[in-house]
């Protein structure tokens, strides 16, 4: 690293830690924090924190099942079913080859939610889901019960698979709505705990 972008890097940190002393100072320890995670955001960032394992380099995608007494009963991210390695299988999808293609294999991070779930059944559950699901998650999504499902990104909307999911669902009356995070990042530090 060349000597002053480490500098910068070195003085970026003291004036974090020096905010991070401040604002303790200013805390009272008697009373209820107030920057806790509020419920909604809590679960869009195991969203994305489930989609951080997702081994596609292209698109990481994260979803978090959570019931009516808002307990996270599933949570999945995009990636090879089950015995079939992903150093093995394709990540590519635009190649010669037909049976090359990554959209063949790969399990979509919905889908992996429903299926480990640790509850009985899914009746009335929300799911948060970093982006819009597809037309086949869209079908197992009615099909397990969850009622109401939140989504981050949107991007793909003027794709068919898309607008079949949103056909499906205002068929089946399950409920879908963008997410708007109370704050735009969440960071995780694991010194943390130990100021
Ligand atoms: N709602 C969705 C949409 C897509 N995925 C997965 C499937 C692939 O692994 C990847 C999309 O790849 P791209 O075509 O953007 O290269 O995301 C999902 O899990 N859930
Ligand atoms: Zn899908």
């Amino acid at each position: 690293m060349t000597p002053w972008i480490s500098d910068r890097k070195q003085l970026a940190m003291d004036n974090l830690n020096g905010l991070r002393d401040a604002l303790n100072e200013t805390r009272d320890i008697t009373k209820k924090r107030l920057d806790y995670l509020e419920w909604e955001d809590y679960f869009m960032a195991t969203a994305f924190l489930a989609a951080k394992r997702s081994k596609d380099p292209v698109t990481q995608v994260g979803a978090c099942i959570v019931n009516e007494d808002k307990i996270i009963v599933g949570v999945g991210y995009n990636g090879m079913p089950k015995g079939c390695h992903d150093d093995e299988f394709p990540w590519n999808k635009k190649t010669e080859v037909d049976n090359d293609n990554k959209h063949l294999y790969v399990c979509h991070a919905e889908l992996n939610a429903i299926i480990n779930k640790n509850s009985m059944n899914l009746k009335n559950c929300t799911m948060y889901v970093v982006l819009f699901p597809c037309n086949e998650c869209a079908k197992a999504i009615i099909q397990s019960g969850i009622k109401k499902v939140i989504y981050m990104s949107d991007k793909k909307a003027s794709k068919i698979k898309t607008v079949a999911s949103k056909r499906m669902f205002e068929a089946a009356g399950i409920s879908y709505q963008q997410f708007i995070p109370r704050s735009k990042k969440i960071l995780i530090d694991f010194d943390e705990i130990n100021n």
